[in-house]
Formats: C-alpha cells, structure tokens, sequence
C-alpha cells in the first residue's frame, strides 16, 4: 500500500491537547453509519448547528458531498466503498488532531471498514452512532427515489437492496429515526457527549 519512501514525520509546536484546552471541549469523530434515508445526514447537520452555536467546533463531513470532491474518483463497489471510507477515516483524524467534533455521516456499510476507523482513531475518539432506521422506514420516504430505481434495476449494488449492510456490534450510540423525533436524536448525542466530557453541560 505504501509507496512513498523517504518521507519523516514532521513534529508540530502546537499540539492537539492545546487546542482542545484553548477551545474548551474535546474532540472526537461521530461516525454515523446506516441506510440511505435513515436519517445520517438529517441529523449530523442539526446537531452539527446546535454544536456551532454552542461554540464548539464541529464539522459535517458528508458521503455525497464529499464523492463531488475529493472522493469523485470513487463509486461503489466494495473495494471503491472501502477505500471512500479508508480516506474519510484518515481526514477524520485529521480534523480531530485540529480539535473539531467530526460528524461524518457515510453508509460505511462494511464493519471491518468502520473497525479501522476505530483503530487508527482510538475508542475514545471514534464514536460510532448507528443510525437502525428499519429499510421498510428508508425504502418508504426515498428521498432521492434511488430505492425505486434499484428495484427497477436502474441503480446496481444499492446498499439494503443488492449489496449489504453488516450492522455495528457495539454502537456507542443507535437512533432509530421511525420511533424517535429529530430533536430527540440530536439531544440523545448532546447528553452522551456530555456525559462522557467531551463537552460541557453549559456548552
Ligand atoms: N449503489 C449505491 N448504494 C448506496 N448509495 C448510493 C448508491 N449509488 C448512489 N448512492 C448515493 O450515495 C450515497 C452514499 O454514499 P456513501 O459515500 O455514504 O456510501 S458508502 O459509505 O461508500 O457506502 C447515498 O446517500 P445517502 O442517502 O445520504 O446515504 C446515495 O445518495
Ligand atoms: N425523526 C427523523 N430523524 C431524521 N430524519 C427524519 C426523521 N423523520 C423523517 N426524516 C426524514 O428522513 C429523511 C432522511 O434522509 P437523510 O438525512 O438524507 O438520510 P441519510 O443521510 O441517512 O441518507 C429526510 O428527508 C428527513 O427529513
């Protein structure tokens, strides 16, 4: 994989531990995974708002804004789907170091590829929220009618229908969006970030 040779770390003279001081809260990826159409992006962009205007640092990294750009080279085939979530895993990381609440929201329907995530992460700073929309809940609202185009056969390899989805074994967070309203999802993320430390009661 690597085929960059001669190449050395370079140190820094701030590090992630200041920023996280001088911005007064913690940084850590939520990585919510799930359908489409269970409510990943719906979520990560209120709490993302609610985040902001608490002044804290946060950042929605999202699966099709970001296949318009960086990841334009990819579509999904399993490996094409691996490598998508390799490199948001690694820009994750990235913006964690910077001291920001990552909020990315990606299928990233393969679980060893979420495990990675995890590993180049760290548990305390990979929070996976599994996001157990029911498929008959997705397939029902279709928002962008991918769900009708992949059982007409127009779309292959639509995730739920054609290619699969291996559910998190141990989310540190599941919403279900077809029994729990919005604000209720986003204030269920609030507590557990506040519960844990990553952020404060007052905000
Ligand atoms: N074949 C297939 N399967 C699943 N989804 C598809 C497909 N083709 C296009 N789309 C649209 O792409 C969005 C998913 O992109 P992701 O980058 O999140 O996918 S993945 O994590 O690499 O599996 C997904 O967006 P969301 O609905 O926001 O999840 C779809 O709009
Ligand atoms: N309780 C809820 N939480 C989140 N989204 C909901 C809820 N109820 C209905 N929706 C709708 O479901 C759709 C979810 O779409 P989206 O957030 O794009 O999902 P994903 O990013 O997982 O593909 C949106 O149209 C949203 O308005």
């Amino acid at each position: 994989m690597e085929k960059s040779e001669n190449i050395t770390w370079q140190a820094t003279k701030v590090d992630k531990q200041q920023r996280q001081t001088r911005f007064g809260h913690k940084s850590a990826v939520l990585w919510f995974t799930g359908l489409s159409g269970s409510g990943k992006s719906t979520i990560a962009v209120e709490l993302e708002k609610q985040l902001f205007e608490r002044n804290i640092n946060s950042y929605v990294l999202d699966g099709d804004n970001v296949r318009f750009g960086l990841n334009r080279n990819l579509g999904f085939s399993a490996e094409d789907r691996t490598e998508n979530i390799r490199r948001i895993g690694e820009v994750s990381k990235l913006f964690v170091d910077a001291g920001t609440i990552t909020l990315t929201a990606f299928i990233s329907p393969y679980r060893a590829d979420r495990d990675h995530v995890r590993e180049i992460l760290g548990d305390e700073e990979f929070i996976e929220v599994f996001v157990d929309t029911p498929i008959e809940v997705c397939e029902d609202r279709d928002v962008k009618h991918l769900y009708e185009k992949a059982r007409r056969g127009e779309i292959k390899g639509f995730t739920g229908i054609d290619a699969p989805y291996e559910t998190p074994n141990n989310p540190e967070i599941t919403i279900d969006t077809s029994t729990q309203s919005l604000e209720a999802s986003v204030q269920q993320i609030i507590d557990y970030l506040t519960s844990h430390g990553y952020i404060c009661t007052a905000g």
